[in-house]
C-alpha cells in the first residue's frame, strides 16, 4: 500500500549528496559539492538548458549507469526502506530496487503501447508478487493519487495512447507511484502540456508531497514559486542549493 509520511517532523534530512561529479564522454558535466534533500519537501531544480539538471536527477537513482559513456564519482546517501543507503556502493543487482524507491517520471509521457490497465500491471508484476486484489487496490490508489482514476476507471482496457497528453503524463506518474517509491524525480513533468493541464499536474505535485519527497525540474519561475520548498540551482554544471523559499 502507498503510505503517508504526514506526521514526519519538518525539514528532516533524508538525502545527502557530497563531492558528486558526473562525466559524459570524459567531460565533467555536473559537479555538486554538497546538497541536502528533505523529507516530504518539494525541491525544484532550475537552470538553463544544458546546465545538467537531467544528469543530476539521473544521478539520484543511478540511471546514468545505463549510459555507456557515463562515469560517476562521489557519494549520495539516501534514506530508503528506513535505512541510510550509500547508493554509490550498491551492486548492479540492487539497482532495480533503488529505481523503484527513487522513481522517475520523464519530460514527455512514455506510456507502453498497451492498455491503461497493462501500463499499471506490467511494471507492478515485474517488481512484486501480489494477489489480484492487492494489484487492483494499488492500481486504483496510484491512479487516484495521480488524479486520473475518475477519468479512466470505466475504460481501463483503452489503449494508453488514446489518452490526452496530460492524462498520459498522469498515467506515467501513477505507474511510478504504484511501485511504492519514497523519492520522486520529475524531469520537467509539464514540459509538453498546455496551461490548464500544467496547473492540474502542479496541484497534484503539491498533494503528493504529503507522501513523497520530490525533486522536480522546472524552467518556469511561476511554477518554481508555486511548488518549491527548496530551490536547487544548476549553472554550467554546478549544482547547488538555494535558501529555502
Ligand atoms: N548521453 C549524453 N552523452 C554525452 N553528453 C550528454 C548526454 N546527455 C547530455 N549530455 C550533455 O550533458 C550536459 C548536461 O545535459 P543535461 O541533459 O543534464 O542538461 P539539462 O539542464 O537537463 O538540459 P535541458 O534543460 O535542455 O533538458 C549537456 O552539455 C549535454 O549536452
Amino acid at each position: 500500500m502507498i503510505h503517508s509520511n504526514k506526521s514526519m517532523p519538518a525539514n528532516k534530512i533524508i538525502g545527502n549528496v557530497s563531492e558528486l561529479e558526473v562525466a559524459l564522454d570524459n567531460k565533467v558535466v555536473i559537479k555538486c559539492d554538497q546538497l541536502e534533500i528533505y523529507q516530504n519537501k518539494i525541491h525544484v531544480l532550475t537552470g538553463p538548458s544544458g546546465s545538467g539538471k537531467s544528469t543530476f536527477l539521473r544521478a539520484l537513482n543511478r540511471l546514468n549507469d545505463c549510459l555507456s559513456n557515463a562515469r560517476t564519482r562521489g557519494s549520495i546517501c539516501l534514506q530508503i526502506d528506513g535505512k541510510e543507503t550509500s547508493i554509490d556502493k550498491l551492486k548492479p543487482t540492487q539497482l532495480p530496487h533503488l529505481r523503484r524507491k527513487v522513481g522517475m517520471v520523464f519530460q514527455s509521457p512514455n506510456p507502453l503501447p498497451v492498455s491503461i490497465e497493462k501500463n499499471m500491471l506490467l511494471p507492478l508484476r515485474a517488481a512484486y508478487k501480489l494477489s489480484k486484489p492487492e494489484e487492483q487496490e494499488i492500481t486504483q490508489q496510484a491512479l487516484q493519487l495521480a488524479g486520473l482514476w475518475h477519468e479512466v476507471k470505466d475504460r481501463m482496457h483503452l489503449a494508453a495512447d488514446k489518452l490526452s497528453g496530460g492524462q498520459q503524463q498522469r498515467l506515467c506518474l501513477a505507474r511510478t507511484l504504484a511501485l511504492q517509491p519514497e523519492i520522486l524525480l520529475l524531469d520537467e513533468p509539464t514540459a509538453s502540456l498546455d496551461p490548464q493541464m500544467t496547473e492540474q499536474i502542479e496541484d497534484t505535485i503539491l498533494q503528493l508531497a504529503d507522501r513523497f519527497t520530490i525533486v522536480t525540474v522546472s524552467h518556469s519561475l511561476a511554477q518554481t514559486s508555486k511548488l518549491a520548498d527548496f530551490i536547487i540551482k544548476a549553472e554550467d554544471g554546478i549544482i547547488s542549493a538555494s535558501q529555502p523559499t
